[in-house]
């Protein structure tokens, strides 16, 4: 059986377009409504003219017809000269105005877009593409701003033209002029299918560019893994590809406005020999008191009239395009951060009390559920150490104290206190981490050291970078910046970076995830006598894979796909002979192997 096709039709000017106009114009153009209005004016003192200058010729005509005064003609010349003088002063003032007003429109979405955008979950930015996120700061809000300026004032004028001019020739000659507009419905027809096809093609066109940035970034990040793994040709055809939809889309969105400008050009010729044919008429005929002034000028009228009408029909074109914009950039403030302070969060907690996990529940999705009812307590001022099989939910733990994740269910307390009522940066600001993903931008390593806290003094930093054995490494390389995501470090430089960025934060707990996995045991066994200065009187949580690192810990938990099986000292664990000797004589044996 063969399946019909059915095209859903993306409604122009839906209700969602009219909303996010309303939000658009509320939001950011309301407050320049005196700087509209004088642009409305201008625009409507540049339609007055061309209605004036058609009273005018109509005069000056009828001066050269009737062989009347020359001084009448001159004097027509003169005002016809002026008045375009001052259509051109306004032409000159309106764009001044409208590129301020579109430049700072844009100016203040992109400041509350970045600003939205860093109240937003973790998760978010886990489920979305960066490409999106870029093409929503960078080109979107670029594009929508020139249209809402510059576009929309000159739509404006145009319009204000068409109703000025149209009404002008309606009252002196109503019969040519109804003869004239029998185009309109096809016109409208036209335009209709036009919109429909660029709003569909838009939104096509909007997923490729985002896609594509999306690649780009990909490709460009992890150009080690491309390139060892000699897929530079898969990655270029994947980039090819990517490029050719945004061609073929942007072809077609491009191809389908074109049809605007042949379409009103060939009604604008049926119209002239409409005019010319029937005005001509008038003027033969005795019972029409038309004369060939009153056509000449009537045509004329016609001619300023279909100029703008071509003008606003494009802009209408590109208008379905930008509500898709529009309502691309609306979507990210609408997303909406759940993690955030509690109405009556509170600053003060006792950052050294246990930390208590009480019946957590918790999954990234419904489909795979991770932690149901976990109960777990590290004590305050103690060294706890999570291990466990890859996957099991060491890393997840951590990211729930911190609050980068909310639990579905049970409750997470430090010193009694739920992190839940907590105001967020006062609880995020009581940990000193040490991720396994470090993070490292582009700037000297001293810079990125201080990022942790940028009051720090100079000695402070110093002194952080000398604990973690990454001093003289920075002397050697002075303010070089150490390339894109830290490039041009190795594993190890970048752990020690992130353990200086933990001995400057100097919070009163510790999460240390991983953090001396990538050093060799000399420089670890070094670091690791500056770590425990570091953790001493702490509540420091450390996850580890390599089991030897941890057995002095006061306590240590072993998770196995999301549940607490064991708890006790190494000594004991071992005793007990369950998964952690097991996990240990595992690791033991391949030392000895080796
Ligand atoms: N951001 C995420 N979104 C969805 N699932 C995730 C996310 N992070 C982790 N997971 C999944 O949750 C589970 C626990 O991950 P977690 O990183 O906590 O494990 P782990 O014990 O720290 O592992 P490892 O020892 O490999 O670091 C894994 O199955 C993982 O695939």
């Amino acid at each position: 059986m063969t399946q019909k096709k059915t095209e859903i039709r993306i409604p122009l000017f839906s209700a969602q377009d009219r909303d996010n106009l309303r939000w658009l114009w509320s939001k950011y153009l309301k407050k320049k409504a005196p700087w509209l209005l004088v642009v409305m004016l201008m625009v409507l003192v540049q339609g007055l003219v061309y209605q004036q200058f058609l009273s005018l010729t109509e005069s000056g005509l009828r001066v050269i017809f009737d062989a009347g005064a020359i001084n009448d003609l001159i004097q027509v010349c003169a005002v016809v000269f002026f008045l375009f003088a001052v259509r051109g002063l306004m032409a000159y003032l309106v764009p001044r105005i409208t590129i301020r007003i579109s430049n700072q429109a844009v100016f203040e979405m992109r400041r509350d877009l970045v600003s939205h955008m860093m109240s937003l979950d973790l998760a978010y930015f886990e489920r979305t593409k960066s490409g999106e996120i870029m093409q929503r700061l960078v080109g979107q809000t670029q594009s929508l701003g020139a249209f809402v300026g510059q576009s929309t004032a000159n739509a404006v004028r145009d319009a204000v033209t068409v109703v000025i001019v149209s009404g002008y020739l309606i009252y002196k000659n109503p019969i040519l002029f109804t003869t004239a507009v029998v185009v309109l419905p096809f016109i409208i027809w036209v335009m209709n299918y036009v919109a429909w096809r660029v709003k569909k093609g838009q939104i096509e066109a909007e997923k490729a560019i985002g896609n594509y940035m999306n690649g780009i970034e990909e490709t460009v990040n992890g150009m080690r893994t491309v390139k060892i793994s000699n897929q530079e040709p898969m990655e270029e055809s994947r980039l090819l590809e990517g490029t050719r939809s945004i061609r073929d889309l942007q072809m077609r969105v491009q191809t389908t406005q074109a049809l605007v400008m042949p379409t009103i050009d060939l009604s604008s010729a049926f119209v002239y020999v409409l005019v010319i044919g029937g005005g001509g008429y008038m003027v033969l005929n005795p019972n029409f008191d038309v004369d060939g002034a009153a056509i000449i000028t009537f045509l004329l009228g016609m001619v300023m009239v279909f100029d703008p009408a071509r003008l606003l029909a494009q802009y209408f074109g590109a208008l379905n395009g930008q509500m898709v914009l529009l309502d691309r950039i609306r979507s990210l403030y609408q997303e909406t951060p759940t993690i955030a302070d509690a109405p009556a969060a509170v600053t003060d907690f006792d950052t050294s009390g246990d930390i208590v996990l009480s019946g957590v529940t918790f999954a990234y999705s419904p489909e795979q559920p991770l932690f149901d009812g976990l109960d777990m307590t590290f004590k305050g001022g103690q060294v706890s150490a999570i291990v466990g099989a890859t996957g099991s939910g060491k890393t997840t733990i951590l990211s729930l104290l911190s609050r980068l994740y909310d639990v579905k269910g049970g409750h997470i307390t430090i010193g009694g206190t739920p992190i839940d009522k907590l105001k967020v940066n006062k609880l995020r600001s009581s940990f000193s981490v040490v991720a396994q993903d470090i993070v490292i931008f582009n700037n000297s390593i001293w810079e990125n050291i201080r990022y942790v806290n940028p009051d720090a003094t100079e000695a402070e930093v110093w002194q952080a970078a000398e604990n973690a054995e990454i001093a003289d490494f920075i002397r050697q390389r002075g303010d070089a910046p150490v390339g894109p995501k830290g490039a041009q470090l190795s594993g190890g430089q970048k752990q020690r970076i992130a353990i200086a960025r933990a001995f400057l934060r100097d919070a009163p707990i510790l999460l240390l995830d991983e953090a001396t996995s990538a050093l060799d045991q000399a420089t670890e066994a070094r670091i690791k006598s500056a770590l425990d200065r570091l953790t001493k009187g702490k509540t420091t949580i450390i996850v580890a894979h390599r089991l030897s690192s941890v057995s002095d810990s006061d306590s240590i938990f072993v998770l196995e796909s999301g549940k607490l099986v064991e708890q006790g000292k190494h000594d004991r664990l071992l005793k007990e002979n369950g998964l952690y000797a097991q996990l240990y004589k595992a690791q033991k044996k391949g030392y000895d192997e080796r």
